[in-house]
């Protein structure tokens, strides 16, 4: 384990899952103009593994996640204090096109772009010219059967994506992301917006996926993180609560505002 995932690591955790940590946070604070969104947030996210963040609104979970792949430069006024490491190189570093190709991001309403099936999952490869043009079709049928739409899409690849269902869209985006093979992918309240069917789905490709992707996600779905996070943040009011094995803060968190939420109390 690093020295500081040593620190960080909650006491619940396995110790191999910190030993080479996808992201290191340390003493960041963030700020949108005047507004102090974010207090001195120190963790530490394991690779191959699925995090959620929680918390009640506004607490400032997706603005930690977005500090992640950097989106909050896209917001005027904002500013940023502390340290994030991206493996063991500093977030700050990197040129923000790099950064988002190696940490992708799904939305919470599907957003797909006004193209065809095919051309939604070509595009990325297609802008940062990742592979040759005989290599796109393998890509594309790759990306869709990793996000588990291949089956139901295969025979309308040149279809507008529009014409799919909301779950499907939602898929898709996934496949999109995919399709660059990102390190990391960020998910911002996935399944909102969908029915329980295609939320049973996303969560089981959360699952799979973490093989070979490290997943972050942001839910307001308590079930949905207990049933497939490994790690869970818990957040208010802009400061990290606590930080555990999902496991801990599900059954026997160590503080009672984590307690009084994950159990309905309030929130
Ligand atoms: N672009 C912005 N400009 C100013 N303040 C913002 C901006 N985006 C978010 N905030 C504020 O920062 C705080 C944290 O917001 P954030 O969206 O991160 O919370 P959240 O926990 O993800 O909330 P929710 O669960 O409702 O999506 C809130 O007080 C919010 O009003």
């Amino acid at each position: 384990m690093s020295s500081l995932a040593s620190v960080f690591a909650p006491q619940g955790a396995v110790a191999e899952d910190f030993a080479h940590p996808q992201f290191t946070a340390r003493e960041v604070n963030f700020y949108y103009g005047g507004f102090h969104a974010l207090h001195d947030i120190s963790i530490v996210l394991p690779a191959r593994k699925v995090t959620a963040l929680i918390g009640p609104s506004g607490c400032g979970k997706s603005t930690f996640l977005r500090i992640l792949n950097r989106m909050y430069e896209t917001v005027p006024h904002t500013r940023i204090a502390g340290d994030v490491l991206l493996g063991e190189q500093n977030l700050f570093d990197f040129d923000s096109i790099v950064l988002r190709r190696k940490v992708g991001m799904v939305f919470q309403k599907p957003m797909p772009f006004f193209k065809s099936i095919y051309d939604n999952v070509a595009y990325g490869l297609r802008v940062n010219h990742i592979v040759g043009r005989g290599e796109i079709d393998e890509r594309v049928e790759k990306s869709l059967r990793r996000a588990a739409l291949w089956n139901e899409v295969k025979d309308r690849l040149h279809s507008s994506a529009l014409g799919l269902s909301g779950g499907q869209q939602q898929r898709l985006c996934i496949a999109r992301a995919l399709a660059i093979d990102p390190e990391v992918l960020l998910m911002d309240e996935p399944c909102s917006a969908l029915d329980p069917i295609a939320t049973a789905k996303i969560e089981e490709l959360m699952v799979e996926l973490k093989e070979q992707c490290t997943i972050i996600t942001v839910t307001h779905n308590m079930l949905q993180a207990a049933r497939v996070a490994d790690y869970t943040g818990f957040f208010m009011a802009g400061r990290l609560m606590e930080f555990d094995a999902s496991r801990v803060i599900f059954q026997r968190p160590a503080r009672r505002e984590t307690e009084e939420y994950v159990t309905g109390r309030f929130g």
